[in-house]
């Protein structure tokens, strides 16, 4: 049984708490569902080929995926490419006020591996603007806690069922 992996990059807080809200979700989901949270840093070409499904969560800067992430993408991705093609997966972006940008890029790449959506794109805006809000710890809206969640709930049992 494969599991999913949600892999993840935060620098003030926000889309690790919104990765550990995915891996509680998965959790939830009780017998045959698995689920590995990895730091985007410590992520293999094995880690990617072992997983069923992906969820890519990281912050958007400068209107791109944070480098931690894309080095991720980088390292992995000829080493996988190929080998994972159809498998499902979904992305959460912490954002200041847009993140469209990053989301766009990992879809992109999810293209190239040729990986299918299975999850609409979440983009959690915290609305940090000045630049003492964008260094500051960030607290994340319970109800966006809640939605990531459900979306680690509803794809750990869809890859435990093998909806996907
Ligand atoms: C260098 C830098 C660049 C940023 N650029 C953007 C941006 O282009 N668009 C946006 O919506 N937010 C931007 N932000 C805001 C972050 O995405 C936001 O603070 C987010 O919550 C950070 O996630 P984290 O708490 O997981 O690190 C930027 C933040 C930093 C530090």
């Amino acid at each position: 049984m494969s599991h999913l992996a949600i892999i993840w990059h935060s620098r003030t807080g926000a889309a690790r708490a919104l990765s550990q809200a995915l891996e509680e979700g998965a959790r939830d989901a009780g017998e045959g569902a698995g689920v590995r949270r990895i730091r985007a840093r410590d992520v293999t070409a094995d880690d990617i080929l072992e997983a069923g499904a992906y969820v890519f969560v990281c912050p958007e800067n400068l209107a791109s995926m944070t480098g931690e992430m894309k080095e991720m993408f980088d390292q992995a991705y000829y080493p996988v490419l190929g080998r994972i093609e159809g498998r499902g997966y979904a992305t959460v972006i912490a954002a200041g006020s847009d993140g469209h940008g990053a989301q766009a890029q990992i879809e992109r790449i999810a293209m190239g591996w040729r990986l299918k959506r299975v999850a609409d794109g979440m983009i959690v805006n915290l609305g940090a603007q000045t630049p003492e809000e964008i260094l500051a710890p960030k607290i994340v809206p319970q109800a966006s806690l809640s939605a990531c969640r459900e979306m680690g709930e509803a794809l750990a049992t869809g890859l435990a069922m093998g909806v996907f």
